[in-house]
């Protein structure tokens, strides 16, 4: 199902006697209904949420994942605008799942993606457990172009490249996208950053070696943007022409994000990972972003919230 936004899920603090030097972005944030046409948005931003937690039920985690794009548009309401003065911010509704219904509502989401990529914005999907991914790959495939390689980088302590029989959950979308670009004769180009071994079996490590999966371990990211980190993010963008970035919270210590399924507790802190989200965004490649796993029931005074807030922020600010 999906429901254009009623314009009230942006709302916060309001500073009327600094006029234009005030403004937050819930008061500059614009509505696009997906409903119908579209108008064309080059390089502006769009707001999407997947409204689902069916993969994370079906994965045996912790539900909640469902109030996630409410929680992130919260936090991100009150956010200081210095938006460059030529991007804009669109709110573009939201994508449900209905009871069990995940593969419908993926299907919907990418259709709704496909409408924003296919008119030049900027998409950020707010999930969602990390079935979002799937649902937004399908709209990413929609809108590529037959010849351009597409890059997955995806910021999780787990690779979530699970077996999806017999049923795709939240543990599966890599595996799922890696199957459907296999059926389109595309490349698979999956880079891994802040993988945990305790958080992934032998199984998951042999598929990813299957698949010639490259990844970047947590203990090696503790530390930021490495010579080491930074050559090997590199060289992933060099070989790819549009980059699709997966931010699942769980990659963060428990501390910073305990709002999540299943929480990190040695996960990273979320300074090492801002340089790299520069990095990627800054690379002239970055097509659409995801921010998934938060789960607002399991969340400590919002402070998960407000960290994918903060990405979001920066992530916009660099988005060149
Ligand atoms: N989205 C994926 N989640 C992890 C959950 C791991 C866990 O429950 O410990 C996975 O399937 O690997
Ligand atoms: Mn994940
Ligand atoms: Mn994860």
């Amino acid at each position: 199902m999906y429901k254009p936004s009623d314009k009230t899920a942006w709302k916060g603090r309001i500073d009327p006697q600094d006029g234009a030097l005030g403004l937050r972005w819930h008061q500059v944030m614009q509505w696009l209904d997906l409903s119908g046409e579209v108008p064309k948005g080059e390089g502006q931003v769009a707001f999407l949420g997947f409204s689902c937690e069916e993969g994370v039920r079906r994965n045996q985690g912790r539900v909640g994942a469902a109030d996630g794009p409410a929680a992130i548009r919260q936090a991100l309401s009150p956010m200081a605008d210095h938006l460059p003065e030529t991007l804009r911010l669109f709110e573009a509704g939201e994508v449900i799942c209905t009871e069990t219904h995940l593969e419908e509502a993926q299907a919907q989401l990418g259709r709704k993606v496909a409408m924003l990529l296919k008119q030049g914005y900027r998409t950020i999907v707010l999930g969602g457990g990390h079935e979002t991914a799937f649902g937004h790959f399908q709209g990413i495939q929609q809108s590529l172009l037959p010849q351009e390689r597409l890059g997955i980088i995806n910021l999780d302590a787990h690779f979530d490249l699970r077996s999806y029989s017999p049923q795709p959950s939240s543990g599966s979308p890599f595996l799922q996208i890696a199957r459907a670009l296999e059926a389109a004769k595309q490349e698979f180009h999956y880079l891994c950053l802040g993988i945990q071994e305790y958080g992934n079996t032998r199984k998951l490590f042999q598929t990813a070696a299957e698949l010639g999966v490259q990844f970047v371990e947590a203990q090696d990211l503790q530390f930021g943007l490495t010579d080491m980190v930074k050559q090997k993010v590199q060289q992933f963008l060099s070989g790819v022409d549009k980059v699709y970035l997966s931010i699942d919270l769980d990659v963060f210590a428990a501390a910073y994000a305990p709002g999540v399924s299943a929480p990190t507790a040695l996960g990273l802190p979320p300074q090492a990972i801002l340089p790299l989200l520069q990095e990627i965004a800054g690379s002239g490649k970055l097509l659409t972003v995801d921010v998934v796993e938060l789960n607002p029931k399991l969340d400590i005074d919002n402070r998960t919230a407000k960290l994918a807030a903060g990405l979001i922020y920066h992530l916009v600010q660099k988005w060149r």
